[in-house]
């Protein structure tokens, strides 16, 4: 698929990381209370509001690959086709879309498990991006399953009941291109690489790291993943609650360019804010320019070859 390394400019704006607790066998329960964090995230804090608000991995379901099947909806996008919300199938969709609409501000909205619409013995985990008009821009479908098995301490398989997306996905906003990652997918370094070569100035990964590799790997990877791509990075997990299967680690991040960590969470229920500086961007790559000595003669640019989708809602200003 063709690589379009057109970037748009990055320009300031404001993220607010929803780190939600609170996750019930009830999803309507959930979807209430996800809907009131995302109008008390948009509220601000102080004057300012934010821009974008991002939501964690698997925020209306139990996260647990016998859940996936009882929680699933079926979305039915397609790339490049308007998305009919009125006809939507999937309450969680329209709760999102309908808080984007109202708050009038992009939403990353976590990330649901997926039936697919054409087979429905296949399922994903998967997040759905909202323009501020509500409008559902882009889907990204977790590419690389969490099958973990550290005897003793985590054994957790994804692929016993979900199918791995096959594309890396985007967005155009006015302020930044973001690329689009789901928890275990940070782990696959060339996900990133491929945003990153295909302009995306920030990428964000609803996620649900675990007790295990959380406080080994959280923000390692979050400063790996941006030192690398000399991109901003984050990851936004549910809050920990010790009364579910699954415990969270939480610290939902965001990370500058340079490695430093801009804001990060505790491990309790919260929203946290970060600031993005393109003055950073831009200075972290005059600065350290790897980004204009890759060597192709020596190695392959992979990134070439992903495949790629970019969503957004209409036309963006470059
Ligand atoms: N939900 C996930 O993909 C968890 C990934 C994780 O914990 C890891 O260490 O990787």
């Amino acid at each position: 698929m063709a690589v379009n390394t057109v970037p748009l400019s990055l320009k300031p704006f404001r993220i607010a990381l929803v780190q939600l607790g609170q996750v019930t066998p009830d999803k309507s329960k959930n979807l209430n209370h996800a809907r009131e964090m995302i109008m008390k995230a948009a509220a601000g804090e102080g004057a300012t509001k934010p821009d974008l608000i991002v939501l964690p991995e698997c925020f209306n379901s139990p996260y647990g690959v016998m859940h996936f099947p009882v929680y699933a909806e079926t979305i039915g996008f397609t790339s490049g086709v308007p998305y009919d919300m009125e006809s939507s199938e999937s309450e969680s969709v329209k709760m999102l879309s309908g808080a984007a609409r109202e708050t009038e501000i992009w939403l990353v909205g976590g990330s649901i498990p997926e039936r697919d619409k054409s087979d429905s013995s296949k399922l994903y985990n998967t997040c759905t991006v909202y323009s501020p008009k509500g409008e559902l821009v882009v889907i990204h479908r977790k590419v690389h399953l969490f099958d973990m098995d550290i005897p003793g301490k985590i054994t957790f398989k994804e692929s016993e009941t979900l199918t791995g997306g096959s594309a890396m996905n985007m967005f155009d906003t006015p302020f930044a291109r973001i690329g689009l990652g789901i928890c275990y997918d940070v782990r696959f370094p060339e996900l990133a690489m491929i945003a990153a070569r295909n302009g995306c100035q920030v990428i964000i990964y609803p996620a649900a790291f675990n007790m295990i590799t959380g406080p080994l790997h959280w923000e390692m990877l979050h400063r790996a993943r941006a030192v690398d791509n000399q991109v901003f990075m984050s990851m936004c997990s549910p809050a920990r609650d010790n009364a579910t299967g699954y415990q969270a680690y939480g610290h939902s991040m965001v990370v500058d360019p340079m490695g430093t960590v801009l804001t990060q969470a505790g491990h309790l229920e919260e929203i946290v804010y970060a600031d993005i500086d393109p003055a950073i961007f831009h200075s972290a790559r005059a600065g350290i320019p790897v980004t204009t000595q890759r060597r192709f003669d020596v190695y392959p640019d992979v990134s070439r070859e992903a495949r790629v989708v970019i969503g957004s809602a209409g036309k963006v200003p470059n």
